[in-house]
C-alpha cells in the first residue's frame, strides 16, 4: 500500500524510500499515478487508465520552498514527489502520468527562449506517444512561454496546457492542487492547442497576460473569450478552439529571432535613446506599446525622427495599445495615420507578449525576408489575432436582427441572438506564411515573365 495511505506523517514517508523511479531518459525521472482510486479501494495500473499525459516540470513557485533568507526558490525533487502522494491523481478517471522534472529548475524570470525550445521539442518528440501535455512552471512569464510555444509547435494535434501556482504546493492554503488537477483533466481531454489554465479558466496561450501579482486569478485573455470556465460544472467553448493539426508529425521550429525590443511610450520623455536604439543594426523589430487605438504624438519630432530611422535601418516596428482591452487601428486618428505613413504595423488585438514572440518566431522563419514578416503580422497563425471586424464594426453597418416591426412590439419575444463576431482563427495549417510567401514569389515571377515576352515582342515589330 502506498504510504500516504498508511497514516505515517509525511516526512517519514519521504525518507522511507528512494523518491524517484529512474526511466531512462536523462532527465525523466518519475513516474505513476497508479496505486488505488479516491475512495481507496481499487488497485488500478497505469495501463488501465484512460489517457497518458506528459508531465513538464520547468519550475515556478508551485515547486518552491523558502530559502535560509525567507525567499522563495525552485526544490529539486520536492513538487514531482508530491505529485505521486495526491490522492487525487490516482482518481479512477484521471489519465495516467510521466513527470519530467527539468534540471535546474527555474523561476520563470529566468526562462529564456532555449527553455522554450527545450519544452517544445520534448513535446514534439513526445507527441505521439501521449495524448496530451502539462508544462508547469512560473506565473510570471507564462504568457511568453504560452504564446512562444503556440508559434513553436507546428502541426500540434495535442493539448498542451501550462500551468502554475501562486502560492506554492507546500502551503495547506495552496491554489497548487486544483490548478495541477484541471491541467491534467484538459491535458486529456480538452482542446489541441496551447492552453493556459489558472483560477478556474482555461485560455488560450497566446491571448493570456499576467494581470495580477497576487490575486490567485491572476490570468486573463482580454481580448478573447475563455476557452473553459470551471465552477461547479465545466462550461466549455470548444467551439473556439483550433481544430487539430491533421498531419502526423508534430515539429518543433526552434530558431527564434531574439533581436527585438519592447518600448512603452511615456507622454513627452526623451526620444534621444529610442533613436539610438531604433538607428542599430543588430535590431530586427521594435514593439511599441502606444495610447488607445494606436496613438503617439505626431508633434513629438524626435519621435518620427526615431521612426524614420528604424525603417531606414530596416528594423520593423509593430504598434501595440497600452491599454488592457481592444485593439490598434492606426488610421483612426491622425497621430496614428501619420505613423503607418512612416512603416509602423498595426499588432491588431494581440497581447504584447504575442506580438513579440510571434516577431521572433516570424524572423526566424523569414530570416532577411522584412516583407514576409511585414506581412503575416496582421494574420492569424494560432488564433492570436481577431479579424478586425470583431471589434471594430461601425454602429450603421451592424447586422441588422431583424426585418419587421413584429418582433420589437411584442415585449415578450427577444430578438434573435446577433451572429457571433467572427473571432474564430483560422483551421490549423492552413499555412499562412508559406501561402503568403509563395504567393508573393508567384506574382514576382508572372511579372517577370510578362515583361520577358513584352521585350521580346516589341523587338519583334
Ligand atoms: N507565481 C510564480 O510562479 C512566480 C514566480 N516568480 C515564477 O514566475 O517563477
Amino acid at each position: 500500500m502506498d504510504e500516504s495511505l498508511t497514516g505515517k506523517s509525511m516526512d517519514e514517508s519521504l525518507t522511507g524510500k528512494p523518491p524517484f523511479k529512474p526511466l531512462g531518459l536523462p532527465h525523466r525521472i518519475t513516474s505513476s499515478n497508479s496505486a488505488t482510486n479516491l475512495h481507496g479501494t481499487d488497485e488500478l495500473d497505469d495501463s488501465d487508465r484512460d489517457g497518458r499525459v506528459l508531465v513538464l516540470l520547468t519550475g515556478g513557485t508551485m515547486g518552491m520552498k523558502p530559502n535560509q533568507r525567507g525567499s522563495l526558490e525552485p526544490k529539486a525533487g520536492y513538487l514531482a514527489e508530491q505529485m505521486r502522494l495526491m490522492p487525487e491523481l490516482r482518481e479512477r478517471r484521471m489519465p495516467a502520468y510521466e513527470v519530467v522534472e527539468y534540471a535546474p529548475l527555474l523561476d520563470s524570470a529566468d526562462m529564456v527562449p532555449q527553455d522554450w525550445r527545450r519544452i517544445a521539442q520534448d513535446i514534439a518528440q513526445s507527441h505521439n506517444q501521449f495524448d496530451g501535455f502539462v508544462v508547469i512552471m512560473g506565473t510570471d512569464t507564462m504568457a511568453y512561454c504560452a504564446s512562444a510555444l503556440s508559434f513553436m509547435l507546428e502541426n500540434l494535434s495535442k493539448p498542451v496546457v501550462l500551468t502554475g501556482s501562486m502560492i506554492p504546493f507546500a502551503e495547506s492554503y495552496s491554489d497548487a492542487r486544483r490548478n495541477l488537477v484541471m491541467a491534467l483533466i484538459f491535458a486529456h481531454a480538452g482542446p489541441s492547442e496551447v492552453v493556459v489554465f489558472f483560477g478556474d479558466r482555461l485560455l488560450r496561450g497566446n491571448r493570456t497576460t499576467k494581470v495580477d501579482a497576487l490575486a490567485l486569478s491572476a490570468y486573463d485573455s482580454p481580448n478573447f473569450p475563455p476557452l473553459a470556465s470551471c465552477g461547479v460544472a465545466l462550461r466549455a467553448r470548444y467551439d473556439l478552439a483550433l481544430a487539430p493539426s491533421s498531419e502526423q508529425r508534430c515539429k518543433a521550429f526552434t530558431q527564434m529571432e531574439t533581436k527585438i525590443l519592447v518600448f512603452r511610450m511615456v507622454p513627452g520623455f526623451d526620444d534621444k535613446a529610442l533613436l539610438r536604439c531604433l538607428e542599430s543594426d543588430e535590431l530586427r523589430a521594435v514593439v511599441l506599446e502606444l495610447y488607445g487605438t494606436g496613438t503617439a504624438p505626431a508633434r513629438r519630432a524626435g519621435l518620427l525622427k526615431a521612426l524614420r530611422a528604424a525603417r531606414s535601418h530596416n528594423v520593423l516596428v509593430v504598434a501595440t495599445t497600452q491599454c488592457k482591452r481592444g485593439g490598434v487601428v492606426l488610421a483612426t486618428y491622425e497621430v496614428g495615420r501619420l505613423l503607418e505613413e512612416e512603416g509602423v504595423v498595426a499588432a491588431g488585438d494581440m497581447t504584447t507578449e504575442a506580438a513579440a514572440t510571434k516577431l521572433a518566431y516570424l524572423f526566424g522563419r523569414y530570416p532577411g525576408d522584412m516583407d514576409a514578416v511585414r506581412e503575416l503580422v496582421g494574420v492569424s497563425l494560432r488564433g492570436e489575432i481577431s479579424h478586425p471586424d470583431a471589434y471594430l464594426r461601425p454602429f450603421f453597418e451592424a447586422p441588422r436582427y431583424k426585418s419587421s416591426g413584429s418582433i420589437e412590439s411584442d415585449p415578450t419575444k427577444r430578438p434573435p441572438a446577433p451572429p457571433p463576431a467572427p473571432t474564430e482563427p483560422p483551421p490549423r495549417d492552413v499555412m499562412p506564411p508559406r501561402d503568403v510567401v509563395q504567393r508573393r514569389r508567384d506574382i514576382a515571377l508572372g511579372a517577370a515573365i510578362g515583361v520577358g515576352v513584352a521585350l521580346v515582342l516589341a523587338r519583334r515589330r
